[in-house]
């Protein structure tokens, strides 16, 4: 099954928008995970079993781990995801981008070591530096297109020939990267506008879609301007508010993260 078929799949059976993003920051994991030496590994798993039918995907972010040097831990937790909720495509936000060559040891990476379904990967060093990701021709690549930050705007709101460097971005993947229909694009929930722009070009394409949640994008902006006819088309994710999501009386973290993971999905589905 492709990872276009996948997440299709996801949307329907979970009937949601809604991709749960895994970014484990040791200071905000609770206290028991801390001191553990596979705390990462434990705190992800309880995270995806509590959302695991609330969400259409789920996004771990490899700087996390890398950086604490649990790559191994984040190889387990996407075989765990494979192995329990093997319906749930999984991708992994690693933003790559360089030469053929190098992009060749990325995919594999990302493909086989860690197994995802889809990459993010960034545009700017051109066709060839995407070329090996689609020779996977079953994974989804899902190219950096209006990203979610402000800063965003420093080069991908430069005007090319009339138009913002975005839009080109978007046009050169739906017109030419996306021939075997694998791509998705990233674009964040932080700028609408640009958002039913984008939707405009590239007709059906999956969008990836970070921001609302800690980035205060607006989730009825969001899903009004992204979404296809069919009321589809976004992986909406949500990191923070849903790993870190305050207790109430009476729960605990996966509880929380629970709650906020139904009230984050309800609302997409509100407004599709
Ligand atoms: O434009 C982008 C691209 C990727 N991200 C990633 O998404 C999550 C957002 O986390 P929140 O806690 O929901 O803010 C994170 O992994 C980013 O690296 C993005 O935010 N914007």
């Amino acid at each position: 099954m492709t990872f276009i078929n996948k997440l299709e799949a996801a949307w329907a059976a979970n009937d949601s928008l809604l991709c749960v993003g895994l970014d484990p920051d040791m200071a905000r994991l609770p206290a028991q995970f801390q001191a553990a030496p596979d705390g990462i590994y434990r705190f992800c798993t309880d995270i995806i079993d509590a959302t695991a039918d609330l969400a259409c995907a789920f996004k771990p972010q490899i700087a996390y781990f890398a950086a604490l040097g649990a790559e191994q831990q984040l190889e387990r937790i996407c075989a765990y995801l494979r192995d329990k909720h093997p319906h749930i495509p999984l991708i992994l936000d690693s933003k790559r981008g360089d030469i053929g060559a190098t992009a060749k040891q990325y995919a594999r990476e990302a493909y086989d070591r860690y197994g995802a379904d889809a990459v993010t990967v960034s545009p700017y060093m051109g066709g060839d530096s995407v070329e090996p990701y689609m020779e996977w021709t079953d994974r989804g690549v899902i190219v950096l297109c209006r990203t979610s930050n402000p800063g965003g705007s420093d080069l991908q709101f430069l005007e090319v020939n009339g138009r913002p460097l975005y839009q080109h971005v978007a046009q050169l993947v739906a017109d030419k990267w996306n021939s075997n229909g694998q791509c998705a694009l990233v674009v964040g929930a932080t700028f609408p506008e640009e958002l039913a722009q984008v939707r405009a070009i590239v007709g059906e394409m999956p969008l990836l879609v970070p921001g609302i949640g800690a980035q205060g994008g607006d989730i009825v902006a969001t899903v009004t301007a992204g979404k296809t006819t069919a009321g589809k088309g976004m992986m909406i994710n949500s990191s923070r508010a849903i790993l870190y999501a305050t207790p109430q009386a009476g729960e605990d973290f996966t509880a929380a993260a629970r709650r906020v993971a139904l009230e984050t999905r309800d609302a997409i589905n509100a407004a599709r």
